[in-house]
């Protein structure tokens, strides 16, 4: 006994190796304050903290989730971006990144982002999860591959897999719906990849100088379409619509479209037929456009080989028919274009709208406009005195003037659209100089009309005199 109570250290010894290790410990955590970067810091207190929290929990499981799936924007990954911010009480360090890039409109609410390597968590149904979004650089990502890791019990992984990212997905669905800043796509052929820019036009359907009917039927329809999820399921079909808006240059084409994004607050492709390579190409570029979208089609008449080669000299001016059906031909078939719209189109996503544009209707493959495939046909005209008369209460905020009946009576006579309204219009806002120069301007047109008429009256009275000689 008195052998042991010699062999144990003093307490002066235990007190200074304690005072050792203390000094040690403080020097450490000095140098690890003072040297390792903030980022890095709450990376290696990660890692401790997941090597202790792994061994506490051995029957953990780990969801990987990568930004890109299939060559495409990851959904799941898109979701938890949306929706993990909303989580503020399971931050683990109780910070977010905040931001906008919308130099536009700096009132807009700035969007919440997860750093890096921080720890959220969430409950669901009873089952506490871990989520971490991390981030690892590679030669093909220099600005770092980022994923997020969701962890939980073993047990709950199969609830998790069927009920949680079902959930993770419709709730990240309605804080966008409630975003109000939309998005528009523009197809990036370098990168293979959409980007994206906020869409700011303000066209609504009380802005745009349309007949009522065609406004009503419009609106009628996109109530229907948003409302009608168990209708299509119920009559088999995919729960998408087809617009096509044809009519000349100025008359309103793409304000219709903007009218219907903003309208139906979603967000718009903008695919040029020109950046995609082939038909499969096509396909996956459609393929990874999001739900309650509008994919639009601009100038689908200048866009494929079977419509242009029937140009005239008319059109060939609108829309360079030689060039752009040289490169289509060896791109994108018609076949191609109508089995997304009516094939595949139908079997991925749902709640989506497809917009063609197009000048000359009757320029189109009929196999286009064959029922299923464009529900609606809209033709978007030259100004009539309806039109007119609503572009002038817009700009000049003013529903009666004695140019008013002289102006009437031309927009019925020559062919005047609705952008060369606005432009008079625009001149300035003193409503007599600016109906003025707008009824100088249909005038012209009048004049012009009434020349080319004389000329081909007269062409045709020398054919009639050549024959009647050559008999
Ligand atoms: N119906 C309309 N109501 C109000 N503004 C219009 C209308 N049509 C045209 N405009 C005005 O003219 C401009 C051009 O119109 P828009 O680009 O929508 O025509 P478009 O038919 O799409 O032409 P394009 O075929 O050349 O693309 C718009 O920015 C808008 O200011």
């Amino acid at each position: 006994m008195a052998s042991l109570y010699n062999q144990a250290p003093s307490v002066s010894a235990v007190f200074s190796l304690y005072t050792s290790f203390s000094a040690i410990m403080m020097l450490f955590r000095t140098i690890f304050n003072d040297i390792v970067p903030k980022r890095y810091q709450d990376y290696i207190t990660g890692k401790v903290v997941d090597f202790f929290f792994s061994s506490y929990l051995p029957s953990s499981f780990t969801f990987v989730i990568e930004k890109e799936w299939d060559s495409v924007e990851n959904i799941t990954f898109h979701a938890a971006e949306v929706y993990l911010p909303t989580l503020l009480s399971g931050l683990s360090t109780g910070k977010l990144l905040v931001g906008s890039s919308n130099l536009k409109n700096l009132e807009a609410q700035p969007k919440l982002r997860i750093p890096i390597d921080t720890k959220i968590t969430d409950e669901f149904e009873g089952i506490h999860l871990e989520w971490t979004l991390h981030s690892v650089e590679t030669k093909n990502f220099p600005n770092g591959k980022r994923f997020f890791h969701l962890t939980c019990e073993k047990d709950f992984c199969k609830k998790i897999m069927t009920e949680y990212f079902t959930y993770l997905t419709k709730s990240a669905d309605n804080i966008l719906r409630q975003c109000e800043s939309l998005k528009i796509y523009t197809y990036n052929k370098e990168y293979s990849c959409w980007l994206s820019t906020n869409f700011e036009h303000h066209t609504t359907f009380e802005t745009l100088a349309i007949e009522s009917h065609i406004k009503n039927t419009m609106i009628d329809d996109l109530d229907a379409f948003s409302q009608g999820k168990d209708f299509f399921k119920s009559v088999g079909r995919a729960w998408k619509r087809g617009y096509l808006l044809y009519g000349p240059p100025g008359t309103g084409k793409s304000s219709m479209v903007a009218a219907i994004a903003n309208y139906m607050k979603y967000d718009i492709y903008d695919l040029q037929l020109q950046s995609v390579r082939d038909d499969g190409d096509l396909r996956r570029i459609l393929t990874s456009t999001q739900n309650r979208s509008i994919l639009l089609i601009e100038d689908i008449d200048c866009g494929y080989d079977a419509s242009c080669k029937r140009q005239t000299k008319e059109t060939q001016e609108d829309c360079e028919p030689e060039k752009d059906s040289k490169i289509l031909e060896e791109k994108v078939s018609l076949s191609g274009l109508l089995n997304f719209v009516d094939g595949l189109w139908s079997s991925c996503g749902e709640e989506r709208i497809i917009i063609f544009t197009a000048k000359h209707k009757e320029k189109l493959d009929p196999a286009l406009l064959r029922p299923g495939r464009m529900d609606i046909h809209i033709l978007m005209d030259y100004c009539t005195p309806f039109v007119f008369k609503k572009l002038v209460a817009l700009y000049l905020k003013i529903d009666d003037h004695v140019l008013f009946d002289p102006i009437e009576k031309l927009v019925l006579k020559v062919s005047v659209t609705p952008a060369e309204v606005t432009q008079q219009l625009m001149v300035t806002k003193n409503a007599d100089i600016a109906l003025k120069g707008l009824l100088e301007l249909l005038e012209t047109k009048t004049m012009e009309r009434e020349e080319d008429t004389k000329e081909i009256e007269d062409g045709d009275t020398r054919k009639l005199n050549k024959m009647k000689k050559d008999k």
